[in-house]
């Protein structure tokens, strides 16, 4: 198994570092890091990380700033990696961080350390089929608290 790290050098936390230290503790895979200038550089990154590098799952690793500009950047960033997934019938779990969910930036550094850590876990479970069945519907999320499941 291979997997990619797509990060940006926008983001203002280092967040490759985090993922690569993360999948590290649980797996002895192999990884390919790409680093691109920012969101919207990351389907390529993603798609050359699996057919170039041969990776099997791909993490995209990004920061939107605060501004609408950024938003809609992010959002185009997105399409982009729904494409590349279609494109390769590969996973990319995207783990953005927008700036302005935090309120200052130690929150801010917390939050894309937590967030990238808890999804490099589930990039390995994903990996290990049937694993994330025996959580489906428990309201995980990745950074702040989970949601919990619904009483019903
Ligand atoms: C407006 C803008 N906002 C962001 C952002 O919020 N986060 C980010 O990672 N990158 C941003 N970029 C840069 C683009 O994603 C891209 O790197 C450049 O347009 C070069 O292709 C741009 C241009």
């Amino acid at each position: 198994m291979k997997i990619g790290i797509a990060d940006t050098t926008f983001a203002r936390v280092n967040m490759g570092r985090f993922a690569i230290d993360e999948l590290k503790k649980h797996s002895s895979v192999t990884i390919e890091r790409y680093t691109v200038p920012g969101v919207k550089d990351l389907p390529v990154a993603c798609k050359k990380l699996f057919d170039e590098y041969q990776c099997d799952i791909c993490m995209a690793l990004g920061m939107p700033g605060g501004k609408e500009k950024d938003r809609m950047c992010a959002h185009e960033a997105s399409t982009g990696l729904i494409a590349c997934q279609l494109m390769t019938n590969r996973h990319i779990i995207e783990v953005f961080v927008h700036e302005d969910e935090a309120a200052d930036d130690a929150e801010l550094a917390w939050l894309a350390e937590q967030r990238t850590r808890e999804h490099a876990v589930n990039v390995i479970k994903l990996m290990r089929p049937g694993t994330l069945e025996r959580e489906a519907g428990t309201g995980q999320r990745q950074g702040f608290s989970d949601a919990g499941s619904a009483r019903q």
